[in-house]
């Protein structure tokens, strides 16, 4: 029957679920993200059974819970564990004025799909990876979710679709076409911006730009992003063929909240790589096949690759795409970028 959702479309819906503060259902557990759960719901919660907090490695890392599954961590949740002991778990904004949160007690043994499944399905509703779980049966209305093929959906790859293109003159070329992509997995859309008019046979000049607000529109002096992306524009109009993938992959994929609460912690003293980890997330959370799937689209398997970031090379070379060249995207440091820069060059491999 076609009229009933699929997995990608119950899993986009759970997305939104759990973006509102509304619980969903994966495997035998009724599930929240801590970071939009109301006292209401959640006391609601405490009265089903003994509740889990569901936290990354990562996280719990820094909470010094012990991680007893591979890269989670299921700590007991006290039966007067409020709102607030909950978010100081999932946030680690007032970690260093209340430092002692525990002691923690973890679960081991037992089954983790499903604990697995609740954090991948907050990171990629881009919600802190925090999530309150109790054993419980479905309740109506709720959306109801397997745990494994939950997983391994979000570990595939979404389809992309062409949605419409026009003409767009730019100031670093006039003759510039805009494309949009849709993921049918109702993620956000992503952009190609053709310059020229590039033959298909031969090695295009490309950028791949993750998104940036703070950089790109707000021209902000702490990453390089802003000058990496009108740079890219203008070597490309010079030349006068490339094609500029522009990727909403904000935050390298932790979304521009949870960017602004790494910068939060960048203002304690901590780099962007550790920012990351202390909120649970890896410090690069982008998917890259995206920018290969879009170039297949577009007819191009042969690129020259504005980057200063090795992983986007073997990237697109592991996705089939031959990257002819690697050419290097220098923008101007500044004090307030320096510090940024180092951590990539020296933790992330970027070559600068
Ligand atoms: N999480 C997080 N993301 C950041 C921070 N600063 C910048 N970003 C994001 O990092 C991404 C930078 O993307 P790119 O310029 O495509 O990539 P790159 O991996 O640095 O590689 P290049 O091709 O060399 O520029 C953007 O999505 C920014 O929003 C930060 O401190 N924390
Ligand atoms: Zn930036």
């Amino acid at each position: 029957m076609s009229l009933i959702p699929t997995l990608t479309e119950t899993i986009s819906r759970a997305r939104a679920d759990l973006r509102m503060g509304l619980p969903v259902v994966i495997g035998s557990y009724l599930v929240a993200a801590v970071e939009t759960l109301s006292a209401e719901r959640l006391a609601d919660m405490h009265a089903l059974g003994q509740n889990i907090l569901a936290l990354t490695g990562r996280r719990a890392e820094t909470l010094k819970a012990r991680v007893y599954d591979d890269g989670l961590a299921r700590v007991q949740v006290p039966k007067d564990g409020d709102l607030r002991w909950l978010r100081a778990l999932a946030d680690p904004a007032g970690d260093l004025m209340t430092p002692m949160k525990g002691p923690l007690l973890t679960q081991r043994g037992g089954e983790v799909q499903p604990h697995q499944a609740a954090l991948a399905l907050a990171k990629s509703a881009q919600l802190l990876p925090a999530m309150l779980m109790v054993p419980a049966e479905a309740q109506p209305g709720l959306t109801v979710l397997a745990a494994g093929p939950l997983l391994a959906q979000l570990a595939g790859e979404a389809a992309m679709a062409p949605v419409a293109s026009a003409r767009l003159p730019l100031l670093a070329a006039e003759r510039s076409r805009l494309h949009i992509f849709r993921p049918d997995d109702g993620s956000t859309e992503h952009y190609a911006i053709e310059i020229g008019d590039p033959p298909r046979d031969a090695p295009v000049l490309t950028r791949l730009h993750s998104a940036c607000f703070t950089g790109d529109v707000l021209g902000s002096l702490k990453c390089d992003c802003g000058p990496q992306l009108q740079s890219a524009l203008t070597a490309m109009g010079q030349a006068g063929a490339g094609v500029l993938l522009y990727l909403n992959q904000e935050g390298r994929g932790i979304g521009l909240a949870n960017k602004m609460r790494a910068y939060d912690l960048q203002n304690q003293g901590f780099d962007t790589v550790e920012a990351n980890h202390r909120l649970g997330f890896e410090d690069d959370e982008r998917d890259f096949r995206i920018g290969a799937a879009l170039l297949r689209r577009l007819g191009f398997d042969t690129v020259r690759l504005m980057t200063n970031n090795p992983r986007k090379v073997e990237m697109l070379e592991g996705q089939g795409i031959s990257v002819a060249e690697r050419v290097a995207l220098i923008t101007p440091r500044n004090r307030f970028n320096t510090g940024y820069l180092d951590t990539k060059a020296r933790k992330s491999g970027h070559l600068l």
